[in-house]
């Protein structure tokens, strides 16, 4: 998945992250769940006497591994899809964790696990440990899978406390160490997280300026190139109608000669401000693709219609002029618009060298003109 696939709403985000972490520590857990059963049970003192318990178990936790297994995360990236899985699969947890706990207190009572007891009770401390370092995300159901993994196996050693006094008295310390570990991992995963958030923020904040003309505030040359590739590649794909409109100011050198550099930039503004009222649907991209020259990339617009603003947007221009700093100043602009024609234009390059020709004959046909691309 790229960056601007990923979801954009922080919260969403969380979850997505969350179910990828989540994805990506499961898978492994599940395995040694089964295979501490297995221990447990073979080196048991009479593993064949308890055959049916013993492969019961283990065609239990060996479902559960496969249930993590397929558990696959959602196509979607909708944050109650997202949320639906990690509920789901927090189930799947939950349910591991209480049998696992289980069984580690039938081991604690049974004479029969008496060689394997130990084995059953270090597999408790390492889930435990596991569960507090790797499921961190969501700290009260981390606290409670954990109590699952642990309280029925305490239960019993508090009914034989006589003589199970001193590992009681140390899987309770220990449990009470693994609930502020797990509070301090809790911590360090949001601070993650959020750092991770604000660095993506601020790639998209600069990949944003880095497209951005800072003057017009318009897309600039290199948004342009990808935006107009991208276009040009879905209609031919697609089909559909992709219009071109460019527009270069005429005799621009003039305005700044005579009125300086400072009026000009205003100019070029206040140009992209009247594209604005004139280009307004959503779906225009406005450019400026360097100096004086502009561009408008329209979706779903036939020739006519792309044809009908831009002449628009030249007349209003040529009889108005454009308001600097309370003063009419005359402006004119040529222009080219064309469509895309997928007889005529083999590439995205081609397209746009037809309008660019277009445009390059109003300029020689005496300017403050507008001039459709390949009627000739
Ligand atoms: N103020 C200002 N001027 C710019 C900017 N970018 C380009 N220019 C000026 O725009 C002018 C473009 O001049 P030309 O390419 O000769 O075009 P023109 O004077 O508009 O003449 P025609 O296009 O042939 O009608 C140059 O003087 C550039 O210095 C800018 O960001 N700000």
């Amino acid at each position: 998945m790229t960056d601007s696939e990923l979801p954009s709403q922080p919260h969403t985000f969380a979850l997505w992250r969350e179910v990828q972490d989540t994805r990506v520590r499961t898978r492994l857990g599940g395995i040694y769940y089964l295979l501490a059963w297995l221990l447990t049970w073979l080196f048991s003192s009479a593993p064949l006497d308890m055959l049916g318990s013993g492969l019961l178990g283990s065609a239990f936790f060996a479902l559960m591994l496969a249930l993590r297994l397929v558990h696959q995360p959602p196509a979607q990236t909708s944050s109650a899809c997202l949320q639906l899985w990690i509920d789901r699969h927090w189930y799947l947890i939950y349910i591991t964790s209480l049998s696992w706990g289980l069984a580690h207190a039938w081991a604690l009572q049974d004479v029969q696990f008496e060689p394997s007891r130990l084995i059953a009770t270090l597999s408790t401390i390492a889930f435990s440990t596991a569960m507090a370092f790797n499921f961190s995300m969501r700290k009260e159901r981390c606290m409670s899978a954990i109590l699952l993994l642990y309280l029925p196996g305490l239960a019993v050693l508090m009914m034989q406390r006589e003589e199970q006094q001193a590992l009681l008295v140390t899987l309770a310390f220990y449990l009470s160490y693994l609930l502020l570990a797990l509070s301090r991992s809790h911590r360090e995963y949001r601070n993650t997280l959020t750092m991770e958030q604000q660095l993506i923020e601020q790639r998209e904040r600069y990949d944003l300026l880095s497209r951005t003309d800072s003057l017009t505030q318009l897309g600039n040359r290199l948004q342009f190139n990808g935006l107009f590739t991208a276009l040009v590649a879905n209609v031919q794909r697609h089909g559909g109608q992709l219009s071109l409109v460019l527009l270069d100011i005429d005799f621009f050198k003039r305005i700044n000669d005579e009125y300086g550099h400072s009026t000009g930039d205003q100019c070029l503004h206040a140009f992209a401000e009247r594209m604005r009222v004139v280009f307004r649907r959503d779906s225009d991209a406005l450019l400026r693709l360097g100096g004086e020259e502009f561009g408008v990339l329209m979706m779903d617009t036939p020739l006519e219609q792309a044809r009908e603003l831009a002449e628009e947007f030249r007349g209003n221009l040529a009889s108005q002029g454009l308001e600097i700093q309370g003063q009419a100043l005359p402006m004119t602009t040529s222009i080219g618009v064309g469509s895309f024609d997928a007889r005529r234009d083999g590439n995205a390059e081609a397209f746009f060298k037809r309008v660019d020709d277009a445009l390059y004959l109003a300029k020689a046909e005496g300017r403050d003109r507008l001039v459709l691309a390949g009627l000739d």
